[in-house]
């Protein structure tokens, strides 16, 4: 079988250099195309070298149209406006999508599904198997634990991170207020200050810490009187998100259309 021909937009970032270096080391991919922001200094660079894995003859271009006859799949960790532009891109050329772009609204994340009606897509918060799992045993607490406990969100990030709370954070929030029934907009606290009165059960909280080099943690709390339950994970390095993204890139080449995630991918969807 042919290799999957994948394009990454970012390269040149955290992730991106980070994904390059996953894809590479994946069985069937190779990479075809990277991109980076109009004027950035990184533009014409090579990839690999970029990356460290050295050279890869894949220069860093402005314009993900320029390379389209280059990939199969792109994968997307950039910023919500530009995750949006190559969005459009993908749709109109047939192209299939992995999303790891967090941040994004709700009229945002409204287009990315109905995209998914004409191309393949995942888009998940969190790539890592370890915080998928996470989501799961989430589930399993809340449905046990149900309304007599107290749930609280605590993350933590790096101090470059432009978005909070996390991704992550909030579709823990998300997985937890389904298992019980409740709509996040309504109960969702995101930090204290002042006089905020006595806390209400239902609530779900959230609290952010930005600080150093922090590569993400995430803690959900599910607190009774006299016990507390923890489910925690802690991420020491970005490579289990970026294969992650490899892992859905070469599932999703199987896949025409629809929106998918982690779950889907992982084979840990319950349905
Ligand atoms: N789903 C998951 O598992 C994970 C998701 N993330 C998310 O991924 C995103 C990126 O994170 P991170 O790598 O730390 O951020 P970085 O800022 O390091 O990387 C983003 C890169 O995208 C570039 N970029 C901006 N606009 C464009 C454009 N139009 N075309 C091409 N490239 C562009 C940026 O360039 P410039 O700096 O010049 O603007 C930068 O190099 C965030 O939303 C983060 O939350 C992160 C880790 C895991
Ligand atoms: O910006 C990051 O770094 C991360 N973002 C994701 C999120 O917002 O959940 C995932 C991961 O924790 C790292």
């Amino acid at each position: 079988m042919s290799e999957i021909r994948i394009a990454i937009a970012g390269a040149g970032g955290r992730m991106g250099r980070m994904l390059v270096q996953a894809v590479t080391e994946a069985d069937g991919l190779t990479l075809g195309a990277a991109t980076e922001r109009a004027g950035s200094s990184l533009l014409g660079a090579d990839a690999g070298e970029l990356a460290g894995v050295g050279r890869l003859d894949v220069p860093l271009v402005a314009d993900l149209s320029a390379v389209l006859h280059a990939f199969d799949v792109l994968i997307d960790f950039t910023s919500p406006a530009a995750t949006m532009g190559h969005l459009d891109i993908c749709r109109d050329a047939g192209k299939r999508l992995v999303i790891g772009t967090t941040g994004l609204d709700e009229a945002q994340r409204a287009q990315i599904k109905a995209a998914g009606e004409s191309i393949g897509i995942v888009f998940a918060p969190n790539m890592s198997v370890g915080v998928n799992l996470c989501f799961k045993l989430l589930d399993i607490a809340a449905r046990v634990l149900g309304d007599e406990v107290d749930i609280e969100i605590i993350e933590a990030h790096h101090r470059h991170k432009v978005d909070a709370p996390s991704g992550t954070a909030l579709h823990m929030g998300e997985v937890i207020a389904e298992a019980l029934g409740r709509d996040l907009k309504e109960v969702a606290v995101y930090g204290r200050e002042g006089h905020t009165g006595a806390r209400e059960r239902r609530t779900i909280g959230f609290e952010t810490i930005r600080a150093g080099d922090v590569v993400g943690e995430h803690s959900v709390w599910f607190v009774a009187d006299g016990e507390r339950i923890e489910i925690a994970h802690k991420a020491s390095t970005r490579m289990n998100f970026a294969r992650g993204a490899a892992r859905a890139a070469s599932w999703i080449a199987g896949h025409e259309r629809g929106l998918f995630d982690m779950q889907d991918v992982l084979g840990l969807r319950a349905d």
